[in-house]
């Protein structure tokens, strides 16, 4: 059974069409990545599978429970995760509170056990600070644990958002673009770090990307998106050589 199923699902705002019958898998332990130009659906999509945006039609099942339509924190519990084109961390808050608030969603003691501060709640925030420190050593910024976030370096802020969505303990992480604003050097440690993500933890990768080279680099599969419609879908060899997606990129001459 896939991680993620994405059946015939359809987006439209007012009457323009983003997404048309999109159907595509994601297989577990695998790194996938969604490509295609500009205005192609991309986010729009990761919209839909993180419970942003409301589908038109068509469902969407992660390890085989329905999640079409739920609330994005729903979703969250359920074990997928995400990081956003525009980095969204609490930039006031220290770099170990942002890695924390990810593990919000599996707290499991409520407002009335935090005012009396009972055991049972310090233990909690015990474990998840632990847990917090553990995916900023993770991902190479565990130095920086009581600085503000907003005075980390750009790199080290878009590696805070991997560590908060990591803190949620996700099956399934959908990285928007992670190496926009990055430097040859930082993207090769961001190859080196998604590896380690499914190497290492078992998560399954979905990630959005510009940067072919990283893309064909990083990728065991590619979805390719034109204009709202799925194109291609395949290893990296085959949509290399596709000539719709050759077409997409390049265009014809004619
Ligand atoms: N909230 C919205 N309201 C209206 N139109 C929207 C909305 N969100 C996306 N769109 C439109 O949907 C289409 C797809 O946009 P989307 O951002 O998903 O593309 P993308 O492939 O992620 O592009 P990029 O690579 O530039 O980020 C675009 O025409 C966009 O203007």
């Amino acid at each position: 059974m896939a991680l993620l199923e994405v059946r015939d699902l359809r987006l439209c705002f007012g009457g323009l069409k983003v997404l048309h019958d999109i159907s595509f898998l994601v297989e577990k332990g695998v790194i996938n990545s969604l490509i295609g130009p500009n205005g192609a659906g991309k986010t729009s999509l990761f919209n839909c599978l993180t419970g942003f945006y409301k589908p038109k039609g068509g469902s969407i099942s992660l390890g085989g429970r329905p999640i079409t339509g739920l609330p994005p924190h729903r979703i969250t519990a359920l074990g997928l995760a995400r990081t956003f084109q525009n980095i969204r961390l609490f930039k006031e808050m220290t770099v170990l509170e942002n890695a924390m608030s990810g593990q919000h969603c599996r707290s499991r003691h409520g407002i009335v056990s935090a005012i009396l501060h009972l055991p049972a709640q310090r233990r909690e925030e015990e474990a998840i600070r632990a847990a917090g420190m553990h995916w900023l050593g993770f991902v190479g910024i565990a130095q920086h644990a009581h600085r503000r976030a907003g005075g980390l370096s750009y790199g080290d802020q878009r590696r805070l958002e991997l560590a908060r969505a990591l803190a949620s303990a996700p099956e399934l992480i959908l990285l928007d673009e992670p190496a926009a604003g990055l430097n040859e050097r930082e993207k090769l440690d961001l190859v080196h770090l998604i590896r380690r993500v499914r190497d290492e933890t078992g998560v399954t990768v979905l990630l959005i990307e510009h940067d072919m080279g990283l893309v064909m680099q990083v990728s065991e599969k590619i979805v390719v998106f034109d204009h709202g419609q799925k194109i291609a879908d395949g290893t990296p060899e085959a949509v290399r050589a596709d000539s719709r997606v050759i077409e997409a990129y390049l265009g014809t001459e004619d």
